[in-house]
């Protein structure tokens, strides 16, 4: 029987099950079975994932995710304050801004203490990417899907793709609670158009800075938040002549607010919460589908 300690953290709802690999090393075959088993909230701990906190050669640190289905994610938002928030607070990073490494490239972190904890972080989520050869999603490559139109069982919807590092695609709908977010989520999120998957947003703009949001997550489904997501969410309100860009815009998800700019230089700031829930042990059954 093998263990290792864990940490349970989340923005807004949007849990995983944090790792330090800074002390343990975990199997890399092992990987996408541990995920699927601390994520589930009856066998195992309960989380939308796996997070790991990886020393790196570019960056202060480095952040791996894995969804609760065990496919690995190339970014998260949510993960990125939370990561920020715990190596702080651990002393493994000394400065209040610092680099983070993704699989999508290196963010720049910034946190916010009150009374001696890590309240908030800002991240700068760095350019939005919207050529359909960098979502990914079929089509011509160069060009862009900005208020295109595309069918999905049967029905042609306006949608909008946006890549943050990992791929989403918007939905504006005119209200937010009647969302089609568990018929027509995972009916997108594995539609051959986009052959890496993709997140799948739904969006009620309420002005030209606030709008509500709600999310079903390539490899999680429904989660509470979703930090990529609310950016991509920004960048294609803008695009769509619906919000300001420049303009800090507020976005409410089901489990709390984030603050979102698309700057005139281009990159994205995220503001939110990071939340330690527990800590603990996992046991688990080395080199078998645990
Ligand atoms: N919840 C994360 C997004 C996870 C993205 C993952 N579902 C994928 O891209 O495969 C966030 O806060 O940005």
């Amino acid at each position: 029987m093998e263990t290792f300690q864990f940490t349970k953290m989340h923005g807004l709802g949007n849990s995983y099950i944090y790792v330090n690999g800074f002390e343990e090393t975990l199997p890399e075959h092992l990987l996408p079975d541990i995920a699927r088993k601390v994520a589930n909230v009856h066998t195992g701990i309960g989380s939308d994932g796996l997070i790991l906190i990886l020393p790196s050669e570019r960056a202060n640190v480095k952040m791996r995710i894995f969804n609760s289905d065990g496919s690995e994610g190339k970014n998260c938002g949510n993960g990125l304050r939370c990561v920020a928030k715990y190596v702080y607070e651990h002393n493994i990073v000394k400065e209040k801004k610092f680099l983070i490494e993704t699989l999508s490239g290196l963010v720049e972190a910034e946190v916010h203490e009150e009374n001696g904890r890590v309240s908030c972080v800002t991240i700068d989520m760095g350019h939005p990417k919207l050529l359909k050869k960098e979502i990914p999603m079929a089509g011509n490559g160069d060009e862009t899907a900005i208020g295109e139109i595309m069918e999905f069982n049967g029905s042609k919807y306006e949608v909008t793709a946006v890549s943050m590092g990992n791929p989403h695609i918007i939905f504006f709908v005119d209200d937010i609670e009647k969302a089609p977010l568990t018929t027509l989520g995972p009916v997108v999120e594995k539609d051959a158009r986009f052959p890496e998957g993709v997140n799948v947003e739904f969006v009620e703009i309420v002005n030209d800075h606030e709008l509500h949001f709600r999310v079903w997550e390539r490899g999680s489904g429904v989660t509470q938040a979703c930090g990529t997501g609310a950016c991509a969410a920004v960048v294609a309100s803008v695009l769509n002549e619906q919000t300001t860009r420049g303009k800090e815009t507020v976005v409410h998800l089901a489990g709390g607010d984030l603050f979102i700019k698309w700057t005139d230089e281009g990159n994205i700031l995220m503001k939110g919460p990071a939340e330690t829930v527990c800590t603990g042990t996992y046991y688990y059954e080395a080199g078998s589908e645990i």
